[in-house]
């Protein structure tokens, strides 16, 4: 098992200072930016786009783990892949072909990935194992931070790395949603290898942000 990657979720920063808080969050130990895209439309919330991804990119050489909760993702992958974006993933029911999608952030030169609602079942990855390098375990249903952690979405995360294991591939597998200092420890020991965690990194201010990486990573 590879070390705990943390991606602080931004939609939990203060919006009217998104710069500082990223360097905040940079400097206090965060692996990954996690940047939650959603268009009020496939999520029932609207937030980031490409202008404000391009506009925090020069405040961290951290890698951009960009969540899209948008339909249709394919017209946008380019713009958030030229804004910065170091991870695209996509929901499956944010369009009709997958595949296709998965293979455009490809050859964007771009890690791909695949994001699962909590009823979204694992069979949908089954033959894009070969091409994704990050499967997102939502353990809320998506749209808003602050929400309880699933308990059921464990015997997912559980199947999952099985799964990743067994294909052999060096395939990222991260959770998002009510991920806190009492969940983060069930998710890592179900499988999980990367955490997303909004108000758990962010509670408290920004003098909190390192021990609050600290406490998700276990450390
Ligand atoms: O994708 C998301 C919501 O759709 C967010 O990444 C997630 O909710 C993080 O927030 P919190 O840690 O507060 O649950
Ligand atoms: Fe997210």
């Amino acid at each position: 098992m590879s070390a705990i990657r943390i991606a602080p979720s931004i939609l939990s920063a203060d919006f009217a200072r998104l710069g500082e808080e990223v360097r905040a969050i940079d400097e206090a130990g965060a692996d990954w930016i996690h940047i939650d895209v959603m268009d009020g439309h496939f999520v029932p919330n609207l937030t980031i786009g490409p202008a404000v991804v391009k506009a925090l990119r020069p405040h961290t050489a951290k890698p951009f783990d960009v969540h899209l909760m948008i339909t249709p993702a394919d017209p946008l992958l380019a713009a958030f892949a030229e804004a910065g974006a170091d991870t695209l993933s996509v929901h499956p029911e944010a369009g009709p072909h997958l595949h296709r999608t998965l293979q455009t952030i490809k050859q964007l030169g771009k890690r791909a990935g695949v994001v699962l609602n909590p009823a979204t079942p694992l069979d949908v990855v089954d033959h894009v194992m070969d091409m994704v390098d990050l499967i997102l375990v939502m353990s809320v249903n998506p749209g808003f931070g602050g929400q309880k952690f699933i308990d059921s979405q464990l015997a997912k995360i559980t199947e999952l790395r099985r799964r990743i294991d067994a294909s052999g591939r060096s395939i990222d597998l991260e959770v998002d949603g009510g991920v806190d200092r009492d969940t983060a420890p069930r998710a890592i020991a179900a499988g999980a290898d990367a955490l997303v965690a909004g108000t758990a990194t962010f509670t408290g201010g920004p003098s909190c942000y390192a021990a609050n990486i600290a406490a998700l990573r276990g450390s």
